[in-house]
């Protein structure tokens, strides 16, 4: 391929400080050392983990940067001794990597990976902890392991996970991180069984996609939980059978909740990253079995509480990165659930824009209509 080996020049979204606009600079992208892959990506989604990067609320948060962490695309080239995937293959980059080899890897307890999770957290690349974006000379920093609003990135081989080319990249890029993290949650971290109730708070992309999860695995009920009212009615398409608005409530909501279940929820989940929310969504489960899934990632700083009676009397709190998913063996999985019919993800899409338009992207992620807007990165436009 003509660009093997060399650097390229394109378009990417460059966030310079936090807060401040990004403005899609001609940045340049070196070619892939020993164990990396550059991916040209055709379309990446928004998530709000980049608004709260961007936010500088993430104690992680390295500016300047190219944010980005759902997308697909097609591998471009592959540095030495990369074996699993090749120029041409459409993949999906993983911000949580899969190296089958560390000791997290050979756990079986987790799908968390250690294998460059020190370089992916400060930015760079692992092998010479530098960074392959500069602009005009000036390194620019990687998020977390896969910058995708960059029309190319390099990423670890670790974190790329290949799929059947005949899957729309237009579709399946959502399932770089919300779609997986919401059924995951269900399915891998709380395993909730046939006829359990389950309460969601948040109604976004990662809390429908845990209504779906639930009811696939034939919850009885599922109670939604937002404070936005207009959130119910496209709810329901995805599985939830009840709403409650806190807002509407003078008793606390883990009150209302207990008060409208028979003394609890066998399952909960935050999907918002407010960490009174996540003290509510332990408090409303059942005494003696009810387990809350953290999966909403709260500002640096913020903490969570409850009296320890909480969990003396049976309650578990848990968390989940990724909703459980093994990145590099189960994304291709998921793609072909997709493909099968089996899990929605086009109901996700509520927007189309380009590269060009990333910041009112950005801007739509506040309106309550929008769930994923999904950005064309090599538009004409973005040129
Ligand atoms: N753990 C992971 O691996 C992982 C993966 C993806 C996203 N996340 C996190 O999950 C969270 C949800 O992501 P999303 O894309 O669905 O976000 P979103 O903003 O689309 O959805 C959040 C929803 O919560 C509602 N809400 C806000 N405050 C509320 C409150 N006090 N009570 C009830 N509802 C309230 C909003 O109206 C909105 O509908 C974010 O914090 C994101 O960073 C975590
Ligand atoms: N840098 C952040 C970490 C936030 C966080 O928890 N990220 C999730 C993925 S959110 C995707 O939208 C995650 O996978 N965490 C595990 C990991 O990062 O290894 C902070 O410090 O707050
Ligand atoms: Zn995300
Ligand atoms: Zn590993």
């Amino acid at each position: 391929m003509a660009t093997q080996g060399q650097v390229i020049t394109c378009k990417a979204a460059v966030a310079w400080e936090p807060n401040k606009p990004l403005i899609i600079e001609d940045v340049q992208v070196a070619p892939p050392q020993a164990g990396e892959v550059r991916i040209q990506i055709l379309f990446t989604t928004l998530c709000h983990t980049d608004a709260y990067t961007w936010s500088g609320k993430d104690p992680e948060g390295l500016f300047p940067c190219i944010l980005g962490h759902e997308a697909a695309g097609i591998v471009e080239s592959v540095g030495e001794g990369v074996t699993e995937v090749k120029p041409g293959d459409h993949v999906i980059p993983c911000y949580q990597a899969e190296c089958g080899e560390c000791k997290f890897c050979k756990s079986g307890k987790t799908n968390l990976c250690g294998k460059v999770r020190s370089a992916t957290g400060v930015g760079v690349m692992m092998s010479d902890r530098q960074s392959r974006f500069s602009v005009n000379g000036k390194p620019i920093y990687h998020f977390m392991g896969t910058s995708t609003f960059s029309q190319y990135t390099v990423v670890h081989d670790v974190s790329v996970a290949k799929i059947d080319p005949i899957a729309p990249l237009d579709k399946v890029c959502l399932l770089g991180c919300g779609v997986p993290t919401g059924l995951g949650a269900v399915w891998n971290t709380a395993k909730v069984e046939a006829g359990s109730i389950v309460a969601v708070f948040g109604l976004g992309t990662v809390g429908l996609a845990v209504a779906e999860g639930a009811k696939a695995a034939g919850a009885s009920r599922i109670i939604g939980i937002d404070i936005d009212s207009n959130k119910f009615e496209r709810a329901k398409n995805f599985g939830v059978t009840e709403f409650i608005n806190p807002k509407e409530h003078e008793n606390p909501i883990q009150q209302v909740i207990v008060d409208l279940t028979d003394g609890g929820v066998d399952y909960s989940f935050e999907c918002i990253g407010n960490v009174s929310v996540m003290r509510a969504a332990l408090e409303c489960c059942h005494k003696g079995w009810g387990t809350s899934v953290i999966v909403g990632v709260a500002a640096s700083g913020q903490e969570i509480s409850t009296r320890p009676f909480q969990l003396v009397t049976g309650r578990v709190w848990k968390g989940t990165a990724f909703g459980g998913f093994k990145s590099r063996s189960q994304v291709p999985w998921l793609v072909n659930k997709y493909l099968n019919k089996e899990i929605k993800v086009d109901e996700y899409i509520t927007h189309n824009l380009t590269l060009a338009d990333i910041n009112n992207a950005f801007d739509l992620m506040h309106e309550g209509g929008c769930l994923r807007c999904v950005l064309a990165m090599h538009a004409r436009d973005n040129m």
